[in-house]
């Protein structure tokens, strides 16, 4: 497949897993035939999927090679819809081990973005032989922060957007997501409201799930000395979900790990910076 010639449509792909109690279709996207595989695991905001949060970072891994695959998590985009009333981190763990086990895929490089930063985590815990290298965005484990109240007042917006799922709340949503709002265009809140619409099933089930387990995703903390993989922690300074502390806490326990930091950058590096953060995946994938 050429860089020029994929889309959302052509990658568009569904799996039937059956992992443990989980018997699910799951969409993904399966961009590229290369030896080695990066999967992305997309965040938890109402609407997101692997294409809404990867779409500017698949190009330059498929030029270099490496085959992509963007899981949409079970309860979002195009995947079956769940109630998680425990660790929503292992369930979405649980959930890639049956699809890698569908695609016969051993072992995979991980990219996750917040919640899929947290679930990024939970699989190199639970399935250390499947994994490469890790890229931990904005995320990687639940748990206090030394320094910001909690919830943060993103992780606020989203509830209200779940809740109430109006062009006006995801805008206010959205506009704290990043840095500079001024590159969010009215065609992409269109798209992801369409997103958001399409599903009320999952808006309701996350609702429902947060109202069973307000900890949707625990603190892994104590675990971190576990992982033996190579980690790429980043994170944006200017972080109003998730609190740049918690990058610090991954970085003192993950015994591999460093940590970049952008300037002018809210919770979606991989977007806001979307070029110089695809050049550091390609160096530290490759090297
Ligand atoms: O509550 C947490 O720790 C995690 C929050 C998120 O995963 C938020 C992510 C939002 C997105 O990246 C999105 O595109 O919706």
């Amino acid at each position: 497949m050429t860089a020029t010639a994929f889309t959302e449509a052509s990658t568009s792909r569904f799996a039937r897993i059956k992992e443990g109690d989980l018997d699910l279709q799951l969409h993904y996207n399966d961009v590229g035939e290369g030896a080695e595989t990066v999967v992305m695991l997309h965040g938890s905001g109402p609407g997101a999927s692997g294409w809404a949060n990867f779409h500017r970072n698949i190009e330059p891994l498929l030029n270099a090679g490496y085959r992509v695959i963007l899981m949409d998590c079970p309860g979002w985009s195009k995947s079956d819809t769940i109630v998680s009333e425990g660790s929503r981190s292992n369930l979405n763990a649980q959930a890639l081990k049956g699809l890698l086990d569908v695609l016969e895929l051993d072992r995979v490089h991980l990219i996750g973005n917040s919640m899929g930063a947290h679930s990024t985590v939970a699989f190199a815990l639970e399935y250390p032989e499947r994994i490469g290298k890790l890229i931990l965005m904005g995320g990687g484990t639940g748990g206090p922060s030394a320094f910001v109240p909690q919830p943060t007042e993103g992780i606020k917006l989203i509830g209200a957007l779940y809740r109430e799922p109006t062009i006006e709340n995801l805008k206010k949503m959205m506009n704290v997501f990043v840095f500079d709002a001024s590159g969010l265009t009215d065609e992409m809140f269109q798209t992801r409201l369409d997103n958001i619409l399409a599903r009320r099933d999952h808006l309701e089930n996350f609702v429902k799930s947060s109202t069973l387990n307000p900890k949707q995703f625990p603190d892994f903390s104590h675990r971190l000395h576990e992982i033996t993989a190579d980690t790429l922690i980043v994170w944006g300074r200017e972080d109003r979900f998730v609190p740049m502390d918690t990058g610090l806490r991954l970085l003192a326990g993950l015994p591999k790990a460093q940590l970049h930091v952008f300037n002018r950058c809210g919770h979606w590096a991989q977007w806001e910076h979307a070029e110089k953060f695809n050049r550091m995946v390609l160096d530290f994938l490759t090297h």
